[in-house]
């Protein structure tokens, strides 16, 4: 199949890219040529292109640091991005578009898993309520344009938080996971007995290898017409941010102690997905959380250092 992939460069981009080119004829210009925010050259590009299936990765992502201090700048540049991208692939007659979400798109305050249509029942979190509203916008102009159009077989898959080689490892920019990684190998360099952690530690997180999305959208093309539009991918289970860091501590050798900073944004309290559907279309996340943080830690050993 000939697949147009978004955001190549990124994390989750650099890795489809890897994953699929060997199945796949894949092409991911990056933003140099292809600058998303510029609807006339995305339209002119998918057209030249014309692949059988878009996976669209692209977008302006960051951990909760860098959400809270740009609400509106991730709103209108994610909704831009992906509106310019669905709406070039109606216009070319690409017949298939993969759109990724965000599980920050569900209402804050829930403790139970977040299911498929959890979504428009609650409040969404402030710190990345930019980003989630604009996720919310795309994930709805794909779905009406496949209500409205039989041409226009476009689905939105909603992956939790994830982390893998290719990810940013420096603050403000970062996720949790690089993060914590940065932290404690510069403490273990430094002989420091202490890392700091934002927040109590207290607030629970999904966090998926990135490995597993790729095997998730490999089979997603495999078995695209079974493929449920709009479907949760995650893990089912998550963890403290205490329990990372002391995970993390172990893969990068670091036995010092930690300290917290509870006036550091927290978000939300837990932000687990249901994964019930994704699971009765017969997937599972595959990689440990340990065999995970691993590869990562030994990618930011060779490239992020
Ligand atoms: N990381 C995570 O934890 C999660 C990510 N997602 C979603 O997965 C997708 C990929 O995220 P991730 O790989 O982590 O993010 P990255 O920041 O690693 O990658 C984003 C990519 O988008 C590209 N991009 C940004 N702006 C433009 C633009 N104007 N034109 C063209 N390309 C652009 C970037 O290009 P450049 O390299 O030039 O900056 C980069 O290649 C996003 O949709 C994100 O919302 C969903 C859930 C969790
Ligand atoms: C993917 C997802 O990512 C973001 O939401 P988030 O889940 O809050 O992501 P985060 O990884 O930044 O934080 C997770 C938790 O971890 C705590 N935490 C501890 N210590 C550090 C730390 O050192 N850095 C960071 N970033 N967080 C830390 C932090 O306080 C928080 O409680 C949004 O961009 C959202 O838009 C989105 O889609």
């Amino acid at each position: 199949m000939r697949l147009l992939i978004t955001g190549g460069r990124g994390m989750v981009g650099s890795n489809l890219v890897r994953g699929l080119s060997e199945a796949h004829e894949v092409q991911a210009p990056g933003r140099d040529t292809f600058d998303l925010l510029d609807a006339r050259s995305v339209q002119e590009t998918v057209s030249r292109l014309a692949p059988d299936l878009i996976i669209h990765a692209a977008g302006r992502v960051g951990g909760i640091a860098a959400n809270a201090a740009a609400n509106a700048l991730f709103l209108y540049e994610n909704t831009m991005m992906g509106l310019n991208v669905l709406e070039a692939a109606r216009l070319a007659g690409v017949p298939r578009v993969l759109n990724l979400g965000s599980s920050c798109i569900y209402p804050k305050d829930r403790d139970e898993q977040l299911r498929e249509d959890d979504l428009h029942t609650g409040p969404l979190e402030p710190t990345n309520e930019g980003y989630a509203v604009a996720k919310i916008a795309v994930l709805k102009y794909a779905a009406m344009l496949r209500n409205d159009d039989p041409r226009c077989d476009y689905k939105t898959a909603i992956p939790c938080n994830l982390y893998g080689p290719g990810d940013h490892f420096e603050p403000p920019r970062s996720h949790m996971v690089p993060s914590a990684i940065r932290k404690i190998d510069d403490a273990r360099r430094a002989g420091d007995a202490e890392v700091e952690i934002w927040g109590d530690g207290t607030a629970r997180r999904e966090f998926m290898y990135v490995g597993d999305l790729v095997d998730f959208v490999g089979h997603a093309i495999e078995r695209w017409d079974t493929l449920p539009p709009l479907v949760n991918v995650g893990l089912g289970h998550d963890y403290t941010i205490n329990e990372y860091y002391a995970e993390i501590a172990d893969v990068v050798g670091w036995g010092g102690t930690f300290v917290h900073d509870t006036s550091k944004l927290v978000g939300m309290k837990r932000k687990l997905l249901s994964v019930d559907l994704a699971d009765a279309w017969g997937w599972k996340a595959p990689t440990s959380l340990t065999d995970g943080l691993r590869r990562t830690y030994e990618h930011y050993l060779e490239t992020a250092r």
